[in-house]
């Protein structure tokens, strides 16, 4: 009954099934010399029939009677063809029908693209129209220069637009074609014009010199005389032989006679090297030039970034000075000092959102580690929480102290986003995070970080710190550029991001919820990502390229070909918000793949931002911290929580609420992060949400914990049409790899993968192993073909 359904089936597709002309090569020869010899046919009737035309004019029409003869070199199939072709036909621009015929035949038999040969033939009747309706015109004096079609329909156009008219037609059609085809601009005719006249002002000039050195050489023979009887009495080779002007000019003839007199020097043979363009550079070109770069943003061109206006200006921004309170400060500072006998020989302060820098030059011979160690003393006179010393400030031979401000300002996501520097940046992923002690906008990219890790204690601005870095990349990025993947294990800091799934958020096929908050589904996400690596990397080598950033513009250029698997690739940023809690309850299972990810991802567009309240070396561990060179430290409790996260003190001195410290390896910078609130989240998610959007989140690839192998049940008939086929050549090649199906098949990534997974739960190829190809499970086709036959029965 079973395999009754399944033939019924079988025989209503193969009833809608187009035929398919994948030609042996031996066909391909046949048919490319029988397409070849049929034009260099007609050709040589054609040509024929330009004589002969008159002669045959009364036998094409009693083509059935064999008796009369010809006088058509191909006799007469050869004078009905050409009468058809050239007399009722389009008159001699037949003669292109029969080029393209011989040009197919040549495209078929050396198995050349045929996307070329169709527009050779569009092109080509287009042509074949052109002229002979153009060649109508003198269908009075000559009949069969237009044919009756190029007769007929000059004559419509005369009728309706006149001669003139007709005319005009005719030359737009030429300028047409000249556009399009030959790539004309108007630019074209101006440089030809140009060109013209200077070679002809050149001509002009050349002329005029020819006379001068005309009358060098009348010179020369004099001058010549001179020179030899000189040289003579001067055997110096270095001579200084200051001739007359005209001898200067004729140099050039010294020079080849001196060329000619050392025959028997080794000559050089220099040859030209011809440029490598190889076809798909050609090909990819042509392609860029006809339908322009490929646009990753096209499935979503009407999307709109979201206003400035949805980000909420606040009262207490902008920074105002507080004379009193600088001059107060400054006296503090210098009376602690003076009391540890201190001097200073000037100070200048930098008025931040949170902190002032007072910035001090010592008087010499004071040294720096005596302040460095006043810290605590300076900060207990000075009475304020959050003083930092800098001795010496990096790069200056100054030492900074950072006194917080009594009113500290906030610093709105709105004002870093309206930034010049964000709004000019050109980088990969911007991330406005904040803004510097000295006010600057302190804008960084991710990629080139390429992963963060984000710690502080609770309450101390780490959410409004995420918050920040999606709405700096969401603000700048169209959704087809950038995904993210977040992982939210305390269930509310990114809940409002569920509106937006469609637009940015990347997920697993089978999960219902884009944002992860079940820490068993985080382990599944993390090795489908380290898969989505593997994938990348392949494809990255298919394509010869190192990084992300020049594969897309490869892709982007058409020099990738999407049936072989290509794909524009966005940007995935995994947010992490608690990591601790993670590596409390999966441990391993979690710290594996992120610190894959963390090694490897960067080249091919992953990065990694976790955040953590515990910041203790059992969550963030050595080899976590060794792959995570970007920092953030908002406040902590204790100097040892700092050294974990930054690998020096500082974070336990912040004032909290945003303030914060940045490391990319090397310096600590202080930053007030910007802020912004869950409302205007909630707009900004509202706002792209009610856009129109993709039909699913990015889907990352299916990854299979080893407990968990029945969910690759795949119904039969829901197998794909090219199964069958698909396990052949796995079988015969022996090896289960979905890139080697996408090359013989021409498939594109996905579907290969769902045919290696329909396999797979066939028991044709075994388990994913990592980067490692599968393992086939049948060793040849015989005992494939009886499996699968059984199986249907
Ligand atoms: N950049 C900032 N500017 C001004 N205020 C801020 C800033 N960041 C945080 N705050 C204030 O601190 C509060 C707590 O911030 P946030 O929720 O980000 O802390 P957290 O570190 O994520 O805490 P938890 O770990 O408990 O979730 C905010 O509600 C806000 O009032």
């Amino acid at each position: 009954m079973a395999k009754k359904t399944g033939t019924k089936k079988e025989t209503s597709a193969s009833k809608f099934k187009l035929p398919s002309f994948k030609l042996s090569s031996q066909q391909k020869l046949i048919f490319g010399s029988l397409f070849m010899l049929l034009g260099a046919l007609m050709f040589i009737s054609f040509l024929s029939y330009l004589f002969t035309n008159k002669i045959d004019q009364s036998i094409v029409n009693e083509f059935p009677n064999r008796t009369p003869e010809a006088q058509n070199w191909t006799s007469l199939l050869g004078a009905w063809i050409s009468d058809i072709f050239i007399t009722k036909g389009f008159g001699i621009a037949a003669f292109i029908i029969a080029g393209l015929i011989i040009l197919t035949g040549i495209y078929i038999a050396l198995d050349i693209n045929k996307s070329k040969l169709r527009s050779h033939w569009i092109w080509g009747l287009l042509t074949v129209v052109w002229l002979s309706t153009f060649f109508g015109f003198f269908a009075h004096h000559i009949g069969f220069l237009g044919g009756v079609i190029g007769y007929e329909s000059n004559q419509l156009l005369q009728d309706y637009t006149g001669k003139i008219g007709t005319v005009f037609i005719l030359l737009f059609g030429l300028i047409v074609f000249a556009a399009i085809k030959l790539k004309f601009t108007a630019e074209t005719f101006v440089n030809w014009f140009k060109r013209s006249k200077r070679a002809i002002s050149e001509d002009f000039k050349n002329n005029e010199e020819e006379t001068v050195v005309a009358f060098d050489n009348n010179l020369s023979d004099e001058a010549q005389q001179i020179k030899e009887a000189y040289l003579k009495n001067n055997t110096e080779e270095d001579t200084n032989f200051d001739l007359e002007p005209e001898i200067k000019v004729a140099k050039p003839k010294t020079e080849t006679a001196k060329n000619e007199g050392n025959d028997n020097e080794l000559s050089i043979e220099i040859e030209a090297i011809k440029e490598e363009t190889s076809e798909t550079d050609n090909l990819a070109s042509k392609l860029v030039e006809d339908f322009g770069q490929f646009d990753p943003t096209l499935e979503l061109s009407n999307f709109k970034f979201p206003p400035i206006d949805l980000l909420k200006k606040y009262d207490t921004e902008g920074i105002t000075i507080n004379q009193d309170e600088l001059e107060e400060n400054k006296n503090k500072i210098v009376e602690t000092l003076s009391n540890y006998k201190i001097g200073i020989d000037s100070i200048k302060a930098t008025i931040g959102p949170t902190v002032t820098l007072y910035e001090i030059v010592p008087e010499a011979g004071v040294r720096i580690s005596k302040i460095k160690n006043l810290e605590d003393d300076i900060a207990l006179s000075l009475s304020a929480l959050g003083i930092r010393i800098i001795a010496p400030i990096p790069g200056k031979g100054t030492i900074g102290i950072e006194v917080p401000n009594k009113k500290p300002t906030i610093v709105s996501m709105r004002s870093v986003i309206a930034s010049q520097k964000f709004q000019k940046s050109d980088m990969a992923l911007p991330i406005a995070l904040g803004k510097t002690i000295s006010n600057e906008t302190f804008v960084v990219d991710l990629a080139k970080m390429p992963h963060m890790l984000m710690a502080g204690a609770t309450g101390q601005g780490k959410s409004v710190g995420l918050n920040a870095v999606l709405t700096s990349l969401i603000y700048k990025k169209h959704p087809a550029e950038v995904k993210f993947v977040l992982v939210d294990p305390k269930k509310v800091e990114l809940t409002l991001y569920n509106k937006i799934e469609r637009h940015y958020l990347a997920k697993l096929p089978d999960s219902e919820e884009a944002i992860i908050t079940d820490n068993n589904k985080v382990i599944n996400t993390l090795n489908s990502l380290c898969i989505e690596m593997d994938n990348r990397y392949e494809m990255l080598k298919n394509a010869s390229c190192r990084n992300i950033a020049e594969y897309n513009a490869k892709f982007k250029a058409r020099k990738l070909n999407p049936n072989d698997g290509h794909a524009f690739l966005p940007y995935i940023v995994l947010v992490v918000d608690e990591f601790a809690d993670l590596i409390m309850t999966a441990g391993k299972e979690v710290e594996t793949p992120i610190a894959r990810l963390a090694q490897l991802a960067r080249a091919i567009g992953i990065h990694l931002i976790i955040a953590t309240q515990r910041p203790s070396v059992n969550v963030i561990t050595g080899i976590i911290k060794a792959n995570f060179p970007a920092r953030i430290a908002f406040r902590v409790t204790s100097k040892i929580d700092s050294r974990t996260i930054l690998d020096n003190s500082g974070a336990d001195q912040l004032i909290g609420r945003g303030d914060m410290l940045f490391t990319q390896g090397n310096d600590m910078i202080r930053l007030q992060c910007a802020f912004v609130d869950t409302p205007e989240i909630e707009e900004i998610t509202d706002f792209i949400g009610s856009q129109k959007a993709y039909p699913d989140a990015h889907l990352l690839p299916e990854y299979v914990g080893e407990e968990s192998g029945t969910s690759l049940d795949i119904d039969i008939a829901d197998r794909d049409q090219l199964f069958r086929e698909a396990a052949e050549i796995i079988v015969t090649a022996q090896q289960g790899s979905a890139s080697l199906l996408q090359r013989k098949l021409k498939l594109g990534y996905n579907r290969a993968g769902r045919i290696i997974d329909q396999l797979e739960a066939a028991g044709i190829v075994g388990p994913f192993e990592g980067s490692k190809a599968r393992q086939v499970l049948f060793t040849d086709l015989a005992s494939l073909h009886q499996f699968l036959d059984n199986e249907t029965a």
